[in-house]
């Protein structure tokens, strides 16, 4: 990353892009408070229809309640194992889910409601995933291409040169323009996927688990792009398995569990001994941790078709009360967290 200081794509970025993508957001409600976040997701519930023998319907239900926002400025890690939902979420933001899905609660953006339409309007470029697969681009169309997007013909030659300086910021070579995605290695199919979102200017970075199985270095160096993306004042969600790593670089750390949120906590809570954290799952997966000897928690994540009647941690809770068998825990702010648990005060 050695031509950091040579280029400035964000000022170009800044004023080529507002003319290239010329219309941006003019919703914004006036007055609005500074704190309010970019994106807001409340009480929201996704469930699958589905047919079983004899054309018998049922709904599965993969998200309840779950709430989250996302601010400018801010990278927003979402951890939690397989199958918590954090890939449903990113999609049900973009508007990418299977035509079977419903979708229930609020998501809102820059203080407006994100319907389909806007979704759609949206997508790649306000708001831009960064997928975890180079397996998300066209394997026949020259790289370049598909990082610049659909432009008209007028603004080719600025897309371009942005493009070529972006390129060149990521360590990509001049060459690489004119690949096919099957040519880049790992590593560069990351940068061009990085190069993806920051060439659209989107304000809100959704990167759905894109550091497994790099090295330290490489590992290091696409955190560092999602904080570049986070100081030019985007909102970036980081969605991944990785605490570790999420540790480096975010603001906040959201814990999902089975379809809901349990816990968002700030990065430092997990300083010292994480006795800041408020719930029990988030103290687990704390102790999980390399540096705190691994210690693993007995039992499993409910399957969604389980009904549960009170809170969903109950079975591998340590914590746990009679109350807490009944009734779903109130979603409680503690401490400039919020956490889902009868038992944190
Ligand atoms: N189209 C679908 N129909 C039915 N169930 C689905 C569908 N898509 C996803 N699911 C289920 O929803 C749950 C949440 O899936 P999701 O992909 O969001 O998990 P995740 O937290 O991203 O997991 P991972 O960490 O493995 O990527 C999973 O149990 C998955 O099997
Ligand atoms: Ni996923």
């Amino acid at each position: 990353m050695g031509n950091k200081a040579e280029i400035n794509p964000e000022k170009e970025l800044a004023t080529g892009l507002e003319t290239v993508v010329g219309k941006r957001d003019k919703t914004v409600a006036r007055g609005r408070k500074k704190t309010e976040a970019l994106l807001n997701v409340e009480d929201l519930s996704l469930s699958f229809t589905q047919y079983s023998s004899g054309l018998r319907q049922t709904e599965l239900k993969v998200i309840s309640n779950l709430s989250i926002q996302a601010y400018k400025g801010e990278i927003l890690a979402i951890v939690g194992s397989s199958g918590s939902g954090k890939s449903l979420l990113a999609h049900a933001i973009l508007g990418i889910l299977p035509s079977n899905a419903k979708l229930d609660g609020k998501i809102e953006y820059d203080g407006n409601e994100l319907t389909q339409e806007r979704k759609e309007e949206m997508r790649g470029k306000e708001i831009a995933l960064i997928p975890q697969a180079i397996t998300y681009l066209d394997p026949l169309m020259k790289v370049s291409n598909q990082v610049i997007g659909c432009i008209e013909k007028e603004n080719e030659g600025l897309m371009r040169k942005l493009q070529r300086e972006i390129f060149q910021r990521y360590n990509l070579k001049p060459e690489v323009e004119r690949m096919l995605p099957h040519e880049l290695s790992g590593g560069m199919a990351r940068r061009v996927l990085v190069s993806t979102a920051v060439i659209s200017s989107s304000k809100l970075v959704i990167a759905d688990e894109p550091t497994p199985g790099l090295d330290e270095k490489t590992l290091n160096e696409t955190l560092s792009y999602f904080k570049d993306m986070a100081d030019k004042g985007c909102a970036v969600i980081l969605i991944t398995h990785d605490i570790e790593a999420a540790l480096k670089i975010s603001h906040k750390i959201a814990v999902f569990y089975a379809g809901t949120v349990l816990e968002v906590a700030n990065v430092e809570d997990f300083k010292n001994n994480g006795e800041n954290l408020r719930h029990p799952y988030t103290r687990a997966l704390w102790s999980a941790l390399p540096q705190n000897k691994f210690q693993a928690i007995k039992g499993h994540q409910p399957m969604q078709d389980e009904v549960i009647d009170g809170c969903i941690f109950y079975e591998r809770c340590s914590k746990k009360k009679a109350i807490c068998s009944q009734g779903t825990p109130q979603l409680k702010q503690i401490n400039g967290g919020v956490v889902r648990c009868n038992n944190a005060s």
